[in-house]
């Protein structure tokens, strides 16, 4: 099929080469080789393609699944991936792949919370197969609350073994991915007690069933909880345990051990044990970029080839795409997909380096890493879910249908928000660490790491600095605003919540009555990290580009700051980091940014490089004949193989003859 001439006259007057930048969002030639590659491995592979997914039952998408999962684990060995592939390759199949709690919770759970003889051995059973685990951890009455967990581990000390069980309802597991059919083990967090002592939430091996026949243990009630909105391969499941014994050496013991005797000390940060989740909260930042980058692609394209309606009254029908109010649908998703881009490399490297010091037992950088994994999980995935519905919609009609590629990345991508910490409950712990930060500052001492600036913002008085016209495209300067908006709102915040104490009521009185605050603070925070990466990534990773290009990558991250502003307008206005005639400077800067970016939509998403057959979109596809794909996939419905169902003798025939009664 030849390119659809509208997509080709875009990719023709583009200003810079897609595959410059695709060779940065890669790291370099080499690596976009090596990715295509892997991608090429895994897209054209008949069983790991999701080509016909949206035709399949529960049930059949379940089993297509399995086998992805295993296809993968073949093509593995084949070519000899690394973990990194692994983790890719998990990623471009949209988690369509069950088991994948066993790579991306249960082997890292082992790995961090387990000691040198656990490891020895439980983790060559986990990563040959020979085992396959979940991350039980959730209950039905708590899952964001962990202090409150209720399934019970108590510790006998004459047979030296803890024993599981599920007190009351609320205290079953409920939720863990793959748990209901797939497992059949489980790291489990459960309360532990000895000799009735509390002594907190700890991790435990617990085998749920037989290897062989795969009927649950004695003691051992699972199975799933029912359909959901999106991500059906991976079997959430229910358990209830009624007194399973397991040994002693199955509490994994890295950060707190019990003796046989039945002793109970801790090594290293209370927090320790919460360290999976954290790996996660880093691979949802991840899985953001690519979500939004897989929407965008998709939403540009098709705009630039769909036609509908003038602009000039009796002129050709034009490109949706050229439309402003289009144009602002798009773009900010461009721009964010490739600031999210800078942002999680970052988080990458800082995550691999602290969890290097942890390993070391050195904790010093947990409580600025937590607040950092914390608050961009929740803001990427708050972004990428309302951009992704706003990429939906701009595909009007077809917006809806499965077959455009977009719905379920959005519907897969809705998860986000809630797992592995509900959003407002991260942006939380991000303020907690923002009103520590406020408090060392008040003293005069100096604020590190992400804070730094607050030790600056808060004793100068503001200024906005935008003085010339070119200072609104300077993008340190817009960053400074970000700042000051973040201290000043995090001020304000800490002032209100001294307010109520003073007046009376106690902290965490005053802390719920401020929270609407303290979450707006964070939130600010996040947003001025992104920027700050974003920034950084220019004179980083974007700085070897061809000159046309990064001016390009420039513009963006101009527009990214810009936007941001006028949609937060609100809070730079009311914190007095800009004035109105500011804002609508920065108005017009932002719409007059959009707009030479907009020749160069197309262009920009090639550079994600995503291969159509990872895209999975009749309305994204790299040739544009989206018409065409539309009606290749709506003929390859299995309900348009026959040319009448069984539907019209059952039913419908009857009615229109008449013969339907209150029996049918
Ligand atoms: C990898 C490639 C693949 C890519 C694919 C990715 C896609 C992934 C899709 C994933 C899909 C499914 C997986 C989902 C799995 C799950 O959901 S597992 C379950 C996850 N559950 C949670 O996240 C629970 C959320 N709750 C919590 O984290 C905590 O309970 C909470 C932080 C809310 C509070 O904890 P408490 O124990 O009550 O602690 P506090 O008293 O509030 O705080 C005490 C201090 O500890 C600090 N803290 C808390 N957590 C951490 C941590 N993780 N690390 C470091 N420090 C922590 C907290 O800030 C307090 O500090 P302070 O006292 O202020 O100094
Ligand atoms: C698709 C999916 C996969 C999952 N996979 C797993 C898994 O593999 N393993 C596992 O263990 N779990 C898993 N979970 C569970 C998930 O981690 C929890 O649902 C999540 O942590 C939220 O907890 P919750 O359901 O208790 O929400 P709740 O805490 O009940 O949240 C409900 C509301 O209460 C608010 N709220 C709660 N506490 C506070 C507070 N302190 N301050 C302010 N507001 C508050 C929240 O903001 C939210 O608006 C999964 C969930 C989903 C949806």
């Amino acid at each position: 099929m030849s390119v659809n001439p509208d997509i080709q006259v875009e990719r023709d007057t583009a200003t810079f080469r897609s595959i410059d930048v695709t060779h940065m969002l890669d790291g370099s030639p080499e690596a976009t080789n090596q990715r295509r590659i892997r991608q090429k491995q895994i897209g054209d592979d008949p069983q790991i393609n999701r080509r016909n997914i949206i035709f399949m039952s529960h049930e059949e998408r379940y089993e297509a699944a399995i086998a992805r999962g295993l296809r993968i684990e073949q093509l593995k060995a084949e070519h000899d991936w690394d973990i990194m592939d692994e983790n890719n390759a998990i990623m471009w199949c949209f988690s369509d792949i069950a088991m994948f709690v066993h790579k991306v919770m249960f082997i890292p759970a082992i790995e961090r919370l387990g000691n040198k003889e656990q490891h020895d051995k439980w983790l060559p059973l986990a990563i040959d197969h020979k085992i396959l685990g979940t991350y039980a951890q959730t209950e039905l009455g708590h899952g964001t609350f962990l202090r409150g967990l209720e399934m019970e581990a108590r510790y006998d000390k004459s047979t030296e073994e803890f024993v599981i069980s599920t007190p009351k309802h609320s205290s079953m597991k409920w939720w863990p991915g793959s748990l209901g059919h797939s497992s059949s083990h489980a790291v489990l967090l459960a309360t532990l007690y000895i000799d009735d002592q509390n002594c907190g939430m700890q991790p435990f091996i617990v085998q749920l069933r037989d290897l062989n026949t795969w009927k649950p243990l004695p003691g051992v009630e699972v199975g799933g909880i029912g359909p959901k909105m999106a991500l059906a391969t991976t079997d959430n499941g229910f358990l209830v345990l009624n007194n399973v014994r397991i040994p002693r050496d199955q509490m994994l013991m890295k950060y707190a051990q019990v003796s046989k005797d039945g002793k109970f000390t801790k090594s290293g940060a209370a927090k320790a044990n919460y360290s999976t989740m954290m790996l996660v909260r880093v691979g949802i930042a991840h899985s953001c970029y690519f979500s939004l980058a897989v929407g965008a692609t998709i939403v540009t394209r098709y705009s630039a080839v769909r036609r509908q309606g003038e602009i000039k009254p009796g002129a050709p029908e034009v490109k949706i795409l050229d439309y402003q109010t289009q144009q602002l649908k798009v773009i900010p998703s461009i721009a964010t997909a490739y600031a999210f881009h800078f942002c999680k490399e970052h988080l990458k490297w800082y995550y691999i380096e602290t969890f290097q010091q942890i390993q070391q037992n050195d904790f010093s950088g947990l409580p600025e890493i937590h607040c950092v994994t914390s608050g961009l999980k929740a803001y990427m995935s708050d972004i990428a879910t309302a951009q992704l519905e706003t990429l939906r919609r701009a595909c009007g009609g077809n917006g809806y249908l499965l077959s455009n590629g977009i719905t379920n990345t959005y519907i897969q991508t809705l998860a986000l928000p809630t797992v592995e910490g509900e959003n407002t409950v991260l942006y939380l712990q991000v303020a907690r660490y923002l009103m520590k930060c406020l408090k060392v500052a008040a003293t005069g001492e100096a604020v590190k790491g992400s804070l730094s600036y607050m030790n600056e913002k808060i004793k100068t008085p503001y200024t906005s600095g935008l003085v010339t016209r070119e200072d609104y495209s300077n993008v340190k300067k817009l960053l400074k605003l970000y700042q000051n908006m973040t201290v000043r709102l995090t001020q304000k915040a800490g002032d209100h919540l001294n307010k109520l104490h003073v007046s009376g009521q106690p902290k965490y009185e005053a802390w719920n009555n401020t929270s609407v605050q303290l979450v707006n603070a964070a939130k600010a925070y996040c947003q001025t990290y992104v920027l700050g990466m974003n920034i950084e990534g220019l004179s980083t990773q974007a700085v070897d580009l061809p000159g046309d290009a990064l001016e390009v990558i420039h513009q963006l991250c101009v527009f990214y700051a810009l936007h941001g502003i006028t949609e937060q307008s609100g809070n730079f206005l009311e914190t007095g980091c800009i004035n109105i005639t500011e804002l609508h400077i920065i108005q017009q800067e932002a719409q007059e940014m959009m707009a030479k970016i907009r020749k160069n939509a197309v262009a920009l998403v090639d550079a994600f490089d995503i291969p159509d057959n990872l895209l999975n979109s009749t309305l994204g596809c790299y040739d544009g004949n989206a018409y065409q794909h539309l009606y290749d996939s709506a003929k390859s419905d299995p309900m348009n193989q026959k040319q009448v169902l069984p539907a019209f003798e059952k039913y419908i025939k009857p009615m229109l003859q008449g013969k339907h009664t209150s029996k049918l």
